[in-house]
């Protein structure tokens, strides 16, 4: 090959022509670094009939410069990501470079330096150096890390190195991971999970397509369930990829993984370190690497030999990435099995109408764990209506929820109240002149986070601290917290229960694998009485203990122009009712409400879960909304509104007018302003037959608009703020 065309990871460069000099080996899919005017850009050789490029005569083309050590992106692979690109709408590199670890990793080999205790024992010692040489026994790591570990200055490590209490080793960077163990501890599993998991051990046995939605009821086991095909996988020597929702679920997945197979699987996500990144990509493209867990970014990697991916909690919403290239990692996962010919399983209790409605059509096997796994039951519901039982005055926990509270904590069980909204209040206003806290730059309230005593928006990231005084009229002493958050929630329960312990788990609070660790290890060990939590504690947690859920504001979800709210609802609240009862204890739910006859609570009380997918799936059809018809949003924005306005205006008058295909808005976005930029909306709904993507793109490629406007193709939306 003398021409080639690339794919450069710059998406306003695209793609471009270079030649090959003699005596380098490349073929499609080599990555390589070529030069441009006088820097360098890094890139995928790709098939040139498959990119349009402008033509270069001959005479000047330039020479690559270099083609990196690391073996072609495969050509399964290539096809998924131009799948991606098409469907999706976006730059065909933005995809490809999700494909791509670091640099590091591109150019493998190398050392780095680590440290380890020598095992002298000095007569004398400081308590630093004394605390250093407790806490690292048995560890290795770099002192930057070893000064973590230990709770001690780096410069404290350095003296020790100098006192020859530790040593440096050099480590191979690619050091290979321990392997795990398909035998390590085999659990015996009851009938049902054995028929499933016999069922997927078969397909992973087969080299073929073959999606599942594995539908178990919260605590039916479906972990241990899909755990046997990942063991069928090990012993077949074929790549197994777990991806979940988000990385707090990670701390508790890894310690059940290790438990099975005996070591860690290999962590792939956006806040590893450079070391780790690298070494565990190239062991992924390698294929040393066997089991990798992830968040949705670990899905184009390119894998020497995978051979299943399971999708856990498959109904999640944060499987969408919703800035960049706007996939849903669900949907991409089941095209990448199909592209490499191997299984797919999604699990999940509580699976999304999509999937539930593919299963049904037959395209997914549905396998089916209807019951919990030691004979649990499945909790007790019961709405509490805060139209007739309120709370006190200035309070959010109704009497009932309180007694329940109560009655758990003098039997030394656990309970759970979950509220889906970060921070103490949702809006501060002033008491006298009725001021409210709006962020600058987003159209949305300042929530006060009172630990930190700020007032922060959770948009932009913008914080204030919290004024003495009124910034509109002055008078000091004068601000009320409107609503509540989890903290407020947690004060509530501090104030009625002062005697139980209560943790607090959101975002803010559980920032770190070790503080996630502690919360998990506490509740365990009953070390905890009372859980405040946001989405963060609803699902993936097996505490034996908790018998007790209160959800304290059903209605949250259901407010806002949310098409999916009632699906999402059903989801949120039917997951953290889940946690309930799963030991040997009967669990009890109590959703607070103010919409006892809406639908969804309804069949939440009635724990019909076929009811109300059987009532939310005709809705949709009626609607044309998905599964049956399909959605895109157009979202237009800028710094300056009239701009912004403008260009959704131009879009909208564009609008092809087709039979398939209606177009609503332009209209100012929930969300109006967002980071300093003025939003407009359009909303596409199309039915099936209609191309969606060919259209957008015809419709929106010869549109020009002024520099600061950016237009985003939003395919499948799930965000519609
Ligand atoms: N066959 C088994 N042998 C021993 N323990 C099991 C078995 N199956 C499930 N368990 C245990 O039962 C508990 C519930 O299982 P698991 O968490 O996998 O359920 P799940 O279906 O994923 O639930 P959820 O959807 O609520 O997260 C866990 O503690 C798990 O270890
Ligand atoms: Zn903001």
């Amino acid at each position: 090959m003398k021409r080639i065309r690339i794919l450069v990871f710059n998406a306003a460069l695209g793609v471009l022509d270079y030649r090959v000099p003699e005596g380098k080996p490349v073929e499609h899919g080599s990555v390589v670094i070529a030069p441009l005017g006088p820097r360098q850009v890094l890139g995928i050789v790709w098939e040139a009939e498959r990119l349009s490029a402008q033509e270069v005569p001959e005479s000047k083309l330039r020479p690559i410069l270099e083609v990196l050590p690391v073996p072609p992106i495969p050509e399964r692979l290539r096809r998924l990501i131009e799948w991606t690109a098409d469907y999706y709408c976006a730059p065909l590199a933005s995809v490809a470079r999700m494909a791509l670890g670091s640099m590091a990793a591109l150019r493998g080999g190398g050392t780095t330096t680590e440290y380890r205790l020598t095992g002298m024992e000095p007569a004398r010692l400081t308590p630093q150096r004394a605390a250093a040489l407790d806490a690292l026994q048995g560890e290795q790591a770099s002192i930057k890390e070893l000064a973590e570990l230990a709770s001690v200055s780096d410069g404290v490590l350095r003296g020790m190195v100098g006192a020859g209490l530790l040593e440096p080793v050099t480590v191979d960077l690619d050091r290979p991971y321990p392997r795990a163990d398909p035998g390590f501890a085999v659990p015996e599993l009851s009938e049902g999970q054995q028929a499933a998991a016999d069922v997927f051990v078969e397909a992973v046995r087969t080299p073929r397509f073959a999606p599942f939605l594995l539908d178990g009821v919260t605590g039916s086991g479906k972990t241990e369930t899909y755990f046997e095909a990942v063991a069928e996988a090990l012993r077949l020597n074929r790549q197994v990829l777990v991806l979940l929702p988000e990385i707090a679920l990670t701390e508790n997945f890894l310690r059940r993984f290790e438990h099975r197979f005996g070591v860690s699987p290999i962590l792939w996500h956006s806040s590893l370190k450079s070391s780790e990144r690298r070494r565990a990509w190239r062991s992924i493209v390698l294929g040393d690497a066997q089991v990798v867990v992830g968040a949705r970014s670990a899905l184009f990697l390119p894998y020497a030999h995978l051979g299943l991916i399971i999708v856990d909690e498959a109904h999640e919403i944060s499987f969408k990435q919703d800035d960049g290239v706007r996939y849903n990692a669900r949907d991409v996962a089941v095209m990448r099995a199909k592209f490499e010919a191997f299984p797919v399983i999604l699990a999940s209790a509580t699976p999304a109408l999509e999937t539930m409605q593919l299963a049904e059509a037959g395209v997914y096997r549905k396998i089916d764990l209807p019951a919990r796994f030691g004979g649990a039951q499945l909790p007790d519901i019961q709405i509490v209506d805060l139209r007739q039982e309120a709370p006190e005055r200035g309070k959010w926990l109704a009497p009932r929820l309180v007694e329940e509270m109560k009655a758990r904590l003098a039997r030394g069980e656990q309970s759970l109240l979950f509220l889906n909204r970060r921070g103490y209040a949702p809006l501060t206003l002033c008491r006298h002149c009725g001021y409210r806290f709006q962020c600058p730059n987003c159209t949305a309230w300042l929530v006060e986070h009172r630990f930190s005593q700020r007032l922060a928006c959770h948009h932009c990231g913008h914080e204030v601290p919290v004024p003495e005084a009124c910034p509109e009229c002055g008078t000091g002493d004068c601000l009320v917290a409107c609503g509540p958050g989890v903290e407020r929630i947690a004060d509530e329960v501090a104030e009625i229960l002062p005697e139980a312990r209560v943790a607090l788990v959101t975002s803010d609070t559980m920032n770190t694998a070790e503080a996630m660790n502690e919360f998990v290890a506490k509740a365990e060990n009953k070390a905890i009485d009372v859980i405040v939590g946001t989405q963060l504690v609803t699902k993936g947690y097996h505490f034996p203990e908790l018998t007790l859920v209160g959800v304290v504001d059903a209605d949250l979800g259901l407010e806002g122009g949310d098409l999916r709210a009632a699906e999402r609802t059903y989801q949120q609240v039917a997951q953290v009712a889940g946690r309930a009862g799963r030991g040997e204890k009967p669990g009890e739910v109590l959703i607070q409400t103010r919409h006892p006859e809406a639908s969804v609570i309804a069949a939440l009380a009635a724990g019909d879960r076929d009811a109300f997918y059987a009532a939310e799936i005709e809705a949709r059809r009626d609607a044309n909304a998905p599964p049956f018809g399909r959605w895109a949003a157009i979202i237009v924005s800028s710094e300056d509104q009239a701009e912004a306005k403008a260009a959704a205006r131009t879009i909208g008058g564009t609008a092809p007018n087709l039979p398939d295909m209606l177009v609503l808005g332009p209209a100012p976005a929930p969300l109006s302003l967002l980071r300093g930029r003025h939003r407009f909306r359009l909303l596409i709904n199309a039915k099936r037959s209609a191309e969606l993507q060919r259209v957008l793109r015809e419709w929106l490629e010869p549109l020009q608009f002024p520099r600061g406007v950016r237009v985003h193709i939003d395919v499948d939306p799930y965000s519609f703020v």
